[in-house]
């Protein structure tokens, strides 16, 4: 791990009243890696998530983006560290009343004029990216499959090139195959763009793909992380039950 890892979170904490979601969750990312986080339905990776995104802010620990700690910062100060994120939100979360371009290039415009014609450029240069052709530019987001609607989403992801790509349950609803070529595309774009890549999923074929180390939250801390190929010999009863979806175990 390089010199300053960068996102380290440390001794993280947020309750919501007596539901202690995080309890001194310890994580560093170096630039270029790739993380994904695991963990029941409820412990807490949407809040950790929102946490280092700057929408819930904790209660307790620390949050640094490339050594700056975060979780005081004012509004003006966050939007410039903002710039440094990219998001797959789950489900994709696109605008039906948008032409296909105008999503890809929604991060880039933010409300300003900006030339058509150069926009469509660059979503072309995008959805290329992506594996989809130009004939999609002017559909609705509704006009295209599941699938290809994945792709888009991944596409506005990264048109503003983003240093830090967050991904929500990229894999979810979508067919084996198709999974398979999500996970195949988000790991040739995070190598492309040579961005950090921090991914929540309940999808352990994905995980083990795209993720060069996987952490495990659970009853709010992270109780194990790991390289990709020991998730399934982490020697650790709570990852073994969780990955191999048993019911019987230390988890109940
Ligand atoms: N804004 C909030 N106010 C109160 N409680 C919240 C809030 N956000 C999350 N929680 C609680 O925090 C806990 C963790 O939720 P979170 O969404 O982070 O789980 P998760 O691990 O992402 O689950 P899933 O895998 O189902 O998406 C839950 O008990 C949830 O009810």
């Amino acid at each position: 791990m390089s010199a300053v890892p960068k996102i380290e979170l440390d001794g993280l904490s947020k309750a919501f009243g007596a539901n202690r979601v995080l309890d001194g969750v310890s994580l560093a990312i170096a630039p270029g890696e790739s993380l994904t986080v695991i963990g029941q339905s409820g412990s807490g990776k949407s809040v950790m998530l929102k946490c280092i995104l700057g929408l819930i802010r904790p209660d307790a620990g620390s949050i640094r983006i490339d050594g700056e700690d975060i979780t005081r910062l004012s509004e003006r100060d966050m939007a410039r560290v903002r710039a440094k994120f990219g998001m797959l939100f789950q489900g994709g979360a696109l605008f039906d009343s948008l032409p296909v371009w105008r999503n890809v290039t929604f991060a880039l415009t933010r409300g300003r004029n900006r030339s058509a014609a150069r926009m469509k450029a660059i979503a072309e240069e995008n959805l290329e990216k992506v594996g989809l052709g130009r004939q999609v530019l002017n559909l609705r987001p509704s006009e295209l499959s599941g699938g290809m609607q994945k792709r888009v989403a991944l596409a506005r992801a990264i048109a503003p090139r983003p240093e830090i790509i967050f991904f929500d349950e990229p894999t979810t609803g979508l067919d084996p195959i198709r999974a398979d070529v999500i996970n195949d595309l988000i790991t040739s774009l995070v190598e492309d763009l040579g961005a950090t890549a921090v991914t929540i999923t309940h999808d352990m074929a994905s995980a083990r793909k795209i993720a060069h180390r996987v952490a495990m939250l659970y009853q709010g801390e992270i109780i194990w992380c790991g390289p990709r190929d020991q998730l399934y010999e982490s020697g650790n009863p709570y990852v073994d039950q969780f990955v191999q979806g048993r019911a019987d175990g230390p988890i109940r």
